[in-house]
Parts: structure tokens; C-alpha cells; sequence
């Protein structure tokens, strides 16, 4: 419960005193509308439906009014009266309810943009070791059980203004009767603890539940061409039944104990009404007019009874969903880059250093990625990283990016350590093409626009130039605002590739990183890419992970990496003739395979 009253101060705080104000007007709609419902007896009296000839009879309370009338006028007046109240009951009402959603959406709008920003911002490491089918199901499901437990809660808090007033109005009439309705009323709220309490588990269970469908969704989805080419139909098929029948089971619950707790409540009005009815008529010997009044509020009473446990109830379904936001929310913080998000950028003039880096994975206690890592990157020049599979280049690039931290050592920009105010403006001159080119689903224009919003048309064809992408662009059906589809899948792996190239270079950067950004392409394609990469040289910091040595003989210095260490460095030119270098072994490989 903990989780949802902070939520529910976040909700004030948004709202501030608006929300007092609605709940306020709660009172205000409940009031007239007893006032209403006390109407009715005039209105039944004067038209002589019932008998209030009993002199004694509080009920009168317009008798007066009503008598100094001319004759026939009573009536019409006392409709009117009632009318005119209802009609402003309800204005009010309508009112409150526009005032409600706009609070409410606005909140859920608020929650969805700070934690929308927060992952933008939070650390890299929190982003890996993240499933991104969780962080999907917490901005989408999650958010929307959140927003339906808010809701529940203000309509939990508004029928019980309207309870409290209408027992209040019980109680005028007749206490005792009113007393019992009330006893009946902790009654059932006792009672339907239990319900509330199964569904709070029920909550559980469809978070997990629905955790575990998009989580598999997402991967299979992925990976569709994985599982038709390896025929994994059947296996996937079985995953999808499996859970299908844990999410059947999981609503039949849900449902049985909608209806247990209706089914109960449902008969227990008509019981303790009749009771009452009886009680009432025989024990009491109530007047027949408060009689009447009572069953027309209890009738009224008993459902904002059970409308409240359904509140409680769904509200107690939600609160799983509010705890996973939270812990979200507080992890984010706690990891986010930098507080603010300010303008600077940090030009790198003289060279990156690393001095004794050295860095592991969370929770792998046992091997490093990068260990003792000591390297300049001269400013304006080509560094090339090479290294087998898994030697830690990639590892090696994200802390030059700063996308994650040394667990020891430092990396200095120019000399001055890279901190966590200066990582952000440090990333604002880098471009990066990683490995697996990600396109968003849009035209190319609109992709290479995302970088550069401002670049003008040439601009754009000099980046595809660049990239030796112009040729294929131009042969499209639309050219540049032909639509890529979802992450680029209309385009070749090669073509998705040169298109995030230009992107890159579009961005103008003063440090180009490409980790494998050519590995797709033709040898025609790679020779004028590497033909431009030549040219930046003296212009841009290029640093290269290139698994193809062919590719980096222009590189002004060559960096080996082996388990996480660096073997060597030097020019190409030096490392090739080193005859008892990894590296000359890797060339002597790649001839060999050739
Ligand atoms: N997210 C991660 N969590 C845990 N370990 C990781 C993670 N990413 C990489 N590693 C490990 O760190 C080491 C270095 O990985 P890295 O990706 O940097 O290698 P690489 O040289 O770029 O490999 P490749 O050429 O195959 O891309 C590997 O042992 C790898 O298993």
C-alpha cells in the first residue's frame, strides 16, 4: 500500500488543491442530491400517492410554503423545485467529471513522460541488464493498471463522501434504521476483505502473467526468421498454449470472484432489505413516509456499499502494477546520468586517454572484460581496434562513449578525467555506427533528418555520398522518402548499414566510432567507404572495430586486444612485420582464408 499512497502524493502534487476542491464538490453533489430524494415525499404526499396527514411529521418541511399557495400551484412548484435541483446536481456533477478525467489523464501523462525521460537518461548498464519486454510492459500495461487504480481510488473517496453524506441523511430520518444499515455496511466491508485480498494476489499473478506473454512475444517476434528457418513453429506453439492456458485460468479467477462477491452482495441486500422492511413495519412501527424514504435511500445506499468493495477490489488488483512502477522509478533515479540536461558539448582536442581501465560486468564476479587498459587516441586520427570475438573491443568502445564507467582507472578527455557532468557533452560530438545499424520505422529522409533536423537537402546526398549509398537511394521508386519499415527491414543488411553511416556523418561529429559498421558490405562499397573514411583523416577522430584487417590498413594506429588486455599497439605497417604478434597471426588467418 505503500507504493500507491506515493503515488497518490505524486497525484497531489500534480493536482495540488484542485483535487480537494473536486472532493469538495463531491460533498456538495451528494448533499443535493439527499436533498433531492427528501423531495420526493412533498411530491408523493401532495399528489396524494401517500398519506401525510400526520401533523408530527418533520417531512414537512415545505408544508408552509406549500399551503400559502393558491390551490393547484403546489404541486407544479415542488416538480419544478425538483427538477431545477437535479438539473443543477447533475450540471455540478458533469462538471467534476471533466475536472476528474483532465486531472487524472494528466497525471497518467505526467508519470508516463518522467519515466519515459528517466530511461532515456539512466545508465547503460541498467539498460543491459534490463528485458526490454519489461521496460515495454511497464510503459504500457503497467502505466494503464496504475491509472486505473488512481482512478478506482477517486471513485472509491467520492462514493464514500457520497456514503457518509446519504447515512448522514439515514440517520435524520431514522437512527435506528439507519444504525442497522450501517452495522449491515462494516458488515460487508468486513466480509469483502477476503475478496479484496484475492484479488491483490489475482494482480500479482497477471502482472507475471502478462509479463512472461510479452517478454516471449517480443522475442519470438525478433527472431521469427530463426524460427522458421530452424522449424521452432512447434515449440513456440506449445510456449503460446502453455501460457494461454494460465491466462484463461487466471481470468475464470478473476471473473469467479467478481461474480462471488456480486452474488453476495446481491443477496444480502435483498435479505437485510427485507428484513428491514419488516423489522421496520413491526418493531418500529416507523410512519410509512420515513419508510419509504429509507427503503429509497437504503435501495440507493446498498449499491454505493457494494460499488465501494468493487473500488477496493480493483484498486487492490491494480497495487502489484504500482509497486513494479515504483521500483522502476527508484532504480532509474538512482542511475541516472546527469540531473540536468545542459547544452554543453566537450570537444576533444588533443587526445582520449584511458589509464589503467579496468572493467567487468554487474554481477560477474569472476572474469573482467577490460583489465589494465592503458591507450591514447590521438585527436584527427584513425585508431583501429582488433581482436577476437569476444576480446572485449566492444566492451572497450562503450567507455570511451562513456556509456559505462571503469570500475577502476580513468578516462581523461585532453587531460581532465571524464566525469558524470562532463559524459553527456562528451557524447555530443561522437557518432556511432554500432554492429547491428538500428533504423527507426520512417522514410530515409526522416532518419537522416532525425540527426540533423536543420540539414538541407545537398547536405543530406553529400552524407549518402559518403557513405556510397547515393547510387541505391536514387534508384528507389520514392528516393528519399522511401519508408524502411521496421528497424530498416526493407533495405538489405549492406544498405542499412551505409544509411546509418550517413546519419553518422550527418551529425557532423568530431569522433566517428564504427564498430563493424562496414562487416555487410561488398568489397566494391567497403573500398569507397574506407576511400572517404581516408579523407576525414586530419578532420575527425575515427576510431574503427573491424574484424576484416583489410579494412584498416589506413589506420594511423592499430590496438590488439586479447581477454580484455591490450597485446599490442602500434601502426599497421609495425604490427604486420611483428612475426610473433597475435596480430601478424591474425593477417597471415584472414590471407590464408582468402
Ligand atoms: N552485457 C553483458 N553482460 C555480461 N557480459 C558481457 C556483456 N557484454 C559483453 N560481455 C562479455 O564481455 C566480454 C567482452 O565482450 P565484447 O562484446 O566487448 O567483445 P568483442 O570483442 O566486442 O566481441 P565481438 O567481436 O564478438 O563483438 C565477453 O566475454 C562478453 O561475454
Amino acid at each position: 500500500m505503500k507504493e500507491f499512497m506515493y503515488y497518490f502524493k505524486q497525484l497531489y502534487q500534480y493536482t495540488g488543491n484542485i483535487m480537494y476542491i473536486n472532493f469538495l464538490g463531491m460533498v456538495v453533489v451528494s448533499f443535493l442530491d439527499g436533498v433531492a430524494i427528501l423531495l420526493l415525499i412533498p411530491i408523493l404526499s401532495i399528489s396524494g400517492i401517500i398519506n401525510s396527514a400526520n401533523e408530527a411529521s418533520w417531512m414537512w418541511m415545505f408544508s408552509d410554503l406549500l399551503k400559502d399557495l393558491p390551490t393547484g400551484i403546489g404541486l407544479p412548484f415542488i416538480l419544478g423545485f425538483y427538477v431545477i435541483l437535479v438539473f443543477g446536481q447533475n450540471l455540478i456533477q458533469r462538471n467534476l467529471s471533466i475536472r476528474d478525467i483532465k486531472i487524472h489523464q494528466g497525471f497518467i501523462n505526467h508519470l508516463k513522460e518522467e519515466i519515459y525521460q528517466s530511461l532515456l537518461h539512466v545508465k547503460w548498464e541498467f539498460i543491459i541488464r534490463t528485458r526490454k519486454s519489461n521496460l515495454i510492459n511497464s510503459l504500457t500495461k503497467d502505466i494503464n493498471r496504475v491509472s486505473t487504480g488512481i482512478k478506482m481510488f477517486m471513485q472509491f473517496i467520492t462514493n464514500f463522501i457520497f456514503t457518509l453524506i446519504q447515512i448522514g441523511i439515514a440517520f435524520w430520518l431514522s437512527p435506528q434504521i439507519a444504525s442497522l444499515v450501517l452495522v449491515c455496511g462494516l458488515g460487508l466491508a468486513f466480509f469483502s476483505w477476503k475478496f479484496v485480498r484475492q484479488a491483490k494476489n489475482l494482480g500479482k499473478e497477471s502482472t507475471d502473467i502478462s509479463r512472461a506473454y510479452l517478454a516471449g512475444i517480443t522475442d519470438h517476434l525478433n527472431g521469427l526468421k530463426d524460427i522458421k528457418t530452424n522449424r521452432l513453429e512447434k515449440s513456440r506453439m506449445t510456449w503460446l498454449q502453455s501460457l494461454n492456458i494460465k491466462m484463461l485460468d487466471e481470468q475464470v479467477r478473476f471473473v469467479e470472484l467478481q461474480t462471488s462477491s456480486q452474488l453476495s452482495y446481491k443477496t444480502a441486500f435483498a435479505l437485510i432489505l427485507s428484513c428491514f422492511i419488516f423489522f421496520s413495519a413491526n418493531l418500529f412501527y416507523t410512519q410509512p413516509e420515513k419508510l419509504l424514504i429509507v427503503i429509497i435511500i437504503f435501495s440507493r445506499l446498498w449499491p454505493r456499499f457494494v460499488t465501494i468493495q468493487s473500488n477496493l477490489q480493483q484498486l487492490a488488483l491494480t497495487i502489484p502494477a504500482f509497486k513494479v512502477l515504483l521500483s522502476l522509478q527508484n532504480e532509474t533515479k538512482q542511475l541516472i546520468e546527469v540531473s540536468d540536461d545542459n547544452e554543453e558539448i566537450l570537444y576533444m582536442n588533443r587526445m582520449i586517454e584511458c589509464k589503467n581501465v579496468c572493467f567487468k560486468y554487474n554481477g560477474d564476479n569472476t572474469s573482467y572484460a577490460l583489465q589494465n587498459i592503458n591507450l591514447q587516441i590521438p585527436a584527427n586520427h584513425m585508431t583501429a581496434i582488433v581482436g577476437q570475438s569476444g576480446a572485449g573491443k566492444s566492451t572497450l568502445v562503450d567507455i570511451l562513449m562513456g556509456l559505462q564507467r571503469p570500475e577502476t582507472g580513468e578516462l581523461l578527455i585532453d587531460g581532465v578525467s571524464l566525469t558524470d557532468d562532463t559524459v553527456l557533452a562528451l557524447r555530443k560530438t561522437i557518432s556511432f555506427v554500432p554492429q547491428d545499424p538500428f533504423l527507426f520505422n520512417a522514410s530515409i529522409r526522416q532518419n537522416l533528418l532525425l540527426m540533423n533536423p536543420t540539414a538541407p537537402e545537398e547536405h543530406l546526398w553529400a552524407a549518402l555520398e559518403f557513405a556510397a549509398a547515393a547510387d541505391f537511394v536514387k534508384e528507389l521508386p520514392n528516393g528519399l522518402d522511401t519508408p524502411l519499415g521496421d528497424r530498416g527491414i526493407r533495405l538489405s543488411g549492406g544498405e542499412r548499414q551505409r544509411i546509418v553511416l550517413a546519419r553518422a556523418i550527418l551529425r557532423n561529429p568530431s569522433i566517428l566510432i564504427l564498430d563493424e559498421a562496414t562487416s555487410s558490405l561488398d568489397t566494391e562499397n567497403e573500398s569507397k567507404i574506407q576511400m572517404a573514411l581516408e579523407r576525414l583523416k586530419g578532420k575527425m577522430t575515427i576510431i574503427v572495430i573491424a574484424h576484416r584487417l583489410s579494412t584498416i590498413h589506413n589506420a594511423d594506429q592499430v590496438i590488439v586486444l586479447d581477454k580484455g588486455r591490450i597485446v599490442q599497439k602500434g601502426e599497421y605497417i609495425q604490427l604486420a612485420n611483428d612475426k610473433k604478434g597475435m596480430f601478424r597471426s591474425f593477417l597471415n588467418k584472414q590471407l590464408e582464408a582468402n
